[in-house]
């Protein structure tokens, strides 16, 4: 259905008016509804080889994509970048942990030699077993109960242990062949063993039985390994090439280059190595924010561009060195460049709720990433504090140009091996708790596919159809207009969307 009138603006007209807009700045008309939500298909892609069912990417942070964030992410359909503020083996051992495992769980369970004694790993009472390793093969376990019910605590766990090969399943059981398992056999746990009998996790039931209660997990974002698919970042000196023949060759499927100014000879020559040295490797340069800037990044042979600079919740670039761009800008004019050459964007930062992500996939992105978003989830590295101010949980969130972050490792990538005076271009935080993703992310997808279905779109492409034939009309909201369109004049309110 074409617009008749001449009511609202196109993208087009909108974002050329020398304003720098974000996406609170902006709201799209709604159009015309002829499908029910359950037709809109968010199925996208990553970078030109990646295909996603859900557009979702967690960032590459040290307080946000590790292993247990990078499979929950495939599970849910969508991707996972493991942060480059480790040591390259740490990052490629973060890699193969996603690799060797279906299920979005990730437990660490407590093991020991066969030849030593138990002293206090049954002390915490989260401990239910230990299992009994000879390097990473498993001999046997013993159950707490087991445990507490020895006269004699003094003996070697190989004297005690019960020794069970049942007890163990393949690396690819999912979670319902594991539950299934569980259930028929009444077990407590199980052993995840990949080929040649490497252990790579005990599952307890407590933990499966948590998972089962989220929303049932759709179609996970499997390579053509046979195995969760997993991006890395990287940075662009000489030695992020020994970091990247690692990540290699512990299975990464694609790879980003981690920039806050992503147009630059250094980024240009890494696209370029990338390419030439792993042409079955996809490679996602950035960050930019110009169509002059994607365009020298899609020259040098890109597959995806990540677009965003100073839009973080932690991030204080715009004002630290006055470059950047309002990320509704910024996704509208790198899109409509990279569009025409194919190459998929990830509108990246700036994203608080459900409808910046529509904003930023109707404008032109094939997926979002997100930080502070996913940051306090139970799947985001480190543990939970409790904020006494705020009466919550808070897990920490810092930005990866923050002084913690560089001390910690990113320090001699971020200013130069000689520079003496470090500028942060960050800040350290907490978020609130999140939950689990696994319940998050199926809840924000549907609200995502609410606002698709208010614009008529049932599919990202549709959404840009609309987009670049103008069919799809925005606004700029005043200040005015932006208190009214949030909750406004009551004394107090709960705020909880699911
Ligand atoms: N998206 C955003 O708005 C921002 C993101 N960040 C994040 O902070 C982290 C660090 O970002 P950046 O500082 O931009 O990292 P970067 O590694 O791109 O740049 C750090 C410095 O090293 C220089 N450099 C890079 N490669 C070089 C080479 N081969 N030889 C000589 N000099 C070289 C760069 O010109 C720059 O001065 C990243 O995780 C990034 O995502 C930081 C600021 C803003
Ligand atoms: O200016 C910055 N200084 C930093 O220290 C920093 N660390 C991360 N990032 C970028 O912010 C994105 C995450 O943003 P959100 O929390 O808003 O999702 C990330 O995906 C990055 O693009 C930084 N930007
Ligand atoms: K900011």
């Amino acid at each position: 259905m074409a617009t008749e009138f001449e009511d609202g603006f196109p993208a087009e007209k909108l974002f050329d008016q020398g304003y720098s807009y974000t996406y609170d700045d902006v709201i799209f008309l709604p159009h015309y509804i002829d499908f029910p939500t359950d037709a809109v298909n968010l199925s996208t892609k990553l970078s030109r080889n990646v295909p996603l069912s859900i557009p979702w990417v967690s960032s590459p942070m040290d307080t946000v994509t590790e292993s247990h964030m990078a499979s929950a992410m495939a599970a849910l359909g969508g991707i996972g970048i493991i942060h480059s503020n480790v040591t390259p083996s740490e990052q490629a051992d973060m890699i193969r942990s996603v690799k060797s495992r279906r299920v979005p769980i990730l437990s660490s369970p407590v093991f020991k030699a066969p030849d030593s004694r138990i002293v206090d790993e049954f002390d915490s009472n989260d401990v239910p077993f230990v299992l009994g390793l000879r390097e990473t093969k498993l001999l046997g376990y013993i159950a707490r109960s087991d445990w507490l019910g020895l006269k004699d605590r003094e003996v070697k766990l190989g004297e005690i242990m019960r020794t069970d090969a049942n007890v163990c399943v393949p690396w690819d059981y999912d979670l319902g062949q594991i539950d299934e398992k569980l259930k028929k056999e009444g077990r407590d746990f199980v052993v995840v063993e990949k080929e040649g009998g490497e252990v790579v996790d005990a599952l307890t039931k407590e933990e499966v039985d948590r998972v089962k209660g989220y929303p049932k997990l759709g179609k996970g974002t499997v390579g053509s390994d046979g195995r969760w698919m997993v991006g890395a970042a990287i940075g662009t000196r000489e030695s992020d090439k020994e970091r990247l023949e690692q990540l290699v060759k512990a299975g990464v499927d694609v790879i980003v280059l981690d920039s806050s100014q992503g147009n630059s000879v250094y980024q240009v020559e890494m696209i370029k190595y990338v390419k030439r040295t792993y042409p079955e490797l996809d490679v996602i340069g950035g960050n930019v924010v110009t169509m002059s800037q994607a365009q020298n990044l899609i020259k040098a042979g890109v597959d995806g561009l990540r677009v965003g600079m100073g839009s973080g919740s932690i991030c204080t670039t715009q004002e630290v060195c006055a470059v950047g761009r309002g990320q509704a800008t910024a996704v509208y004019k790198v899109s409509s460049i990279a569009a025409q050459s194919g190459i998929p964007v990830i509108a990246d930062g700036g994203i608080s709720f459900s409808g910046h992500i529509v904003k930023a996939l109707v404008l032109g992105a094939s997926t979002v990433m997100m930080g502070s978003f996913l940051a306090g989830s139970t799947e985001a590295p480190g543990a939970y504090d409790y904020d006494e101010k705020k009466k919550c949980r808070v897990k920490k969130y810092r930005g990866m140009g923050s002084l913690e972050a560089m001390a910690k490792g990113s320090d001699q990538r971020y200013l130069g091996d000689t520079a003496k005076l470090k500028i942060a271009q960050g800040v350290v935080g907490a978020v609130a708790d999140k939950g689990s993703v696994l319940k998050l992310v199926p809840y924000t997808m549907q609200a995502v596919k609410q606002g698709f279905q208010d614009l008529g779109a049932s599919s990202l492409q549709s959404a840009h159809d609309l987009l670049r034939s103008k069919t799809l009309r925005l606004e700029v909201r005043t200040s005015a207009a932006q208190v009214e369109g949030g909750v406004h004049g009551l004394a107090s309110h709960e705020k909880k969307a699911f």
